[in-house]
């Protein structure tokens, strides 16, 4: 799937949105990508897992044990590539805002995991997500997402695929441009 491929996929389902957003991180964005929506679609939500899941090294799918997503934004997307890849996916909550498996899921010692995440901005929630599969005795492979908006800003231990990039500026509390600070905030995600 190309790039232009990806993106008429967020078209399709209404996906790029525009408007004032609090992105998870506390920065704000004149735009945003709902991946939710792009997801709503099981057949688009499958063919996408299906074109990231090609886009994997064979080395890497090949010594992949399990699928991790954080939750919200990740477990349809995860679940899918569990589906793509043939293995099991598993998904991580923070109800106390600290990522941790519930529900009867866990790792075995050395357990080969991917993270698998929707969007990636500053990385911090792929950080925290990867951080509780170590804690929880797995190793993580590498963190895969379908949009990597960090426009190149952000490194990890371990690689970094996406599906597409897509560059849009975001803006700390105190640099928000007047234009964008006169439109009404919303905050799409569930970072508490
Ligand atoms: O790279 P980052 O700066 O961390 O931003 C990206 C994260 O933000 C969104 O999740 P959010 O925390 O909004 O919650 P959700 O997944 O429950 O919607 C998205 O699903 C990623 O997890
Ligand atoms: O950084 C975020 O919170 C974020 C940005 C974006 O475009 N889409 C999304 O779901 N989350
Ligand atoms: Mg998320």
């Amino acid at each position: 799937m190309t790039e232009e491929e990806v993106l008429s996929e967020f078209r399709a389902s209404e996906a790029l949105l525009e408007g004032h957003f609090k992105l998870s991180s506390g920065r704000h964005s004149a735009h945003y990508l709902q991946c939710a929506r792009v997801l709503m679609d099981p057949m688009r939500a499958s063919r996408l897992a299906a074109a990231l899941a090609a886009k994997l090294p064979r080395e890497l799918r090949a010594e992949i044990d399990t699928v991790v997503s954080p939750a919200m934004g990740g477990i349809i997307i995860g679940h899918e590539m569990g589906r793509a890849l043939g293995k099991e996916a598993m998904f991580l909550e923070r109800p106390d805002g600290t990522f941790g498996f519930r529900r009867g899921f866990g790792l075995k010692p050395g357990e080969k995991v991917i993270v698998v995440e929707d969007v990636v901005t500053t990385g911090l929630s792929s950080k925290e997500a990867m951080k509780a599969v170590e804690n929880a005795g797995g190793e993580v492979l590498a963190l895969v997402s379908i949009v990597n908006r960090s426009g190149g800003d952000v490194e990890f231990d371990v690689p970094y695929h996406a599906l597409v990039e897509i560059t849009f500026p975001t803006y700390a509390e105190d640099e928000i441009p007047a234009e964008l600070a006169a439109v009404p905030v919303t905050k799409p995600g569930s970072r508490k």
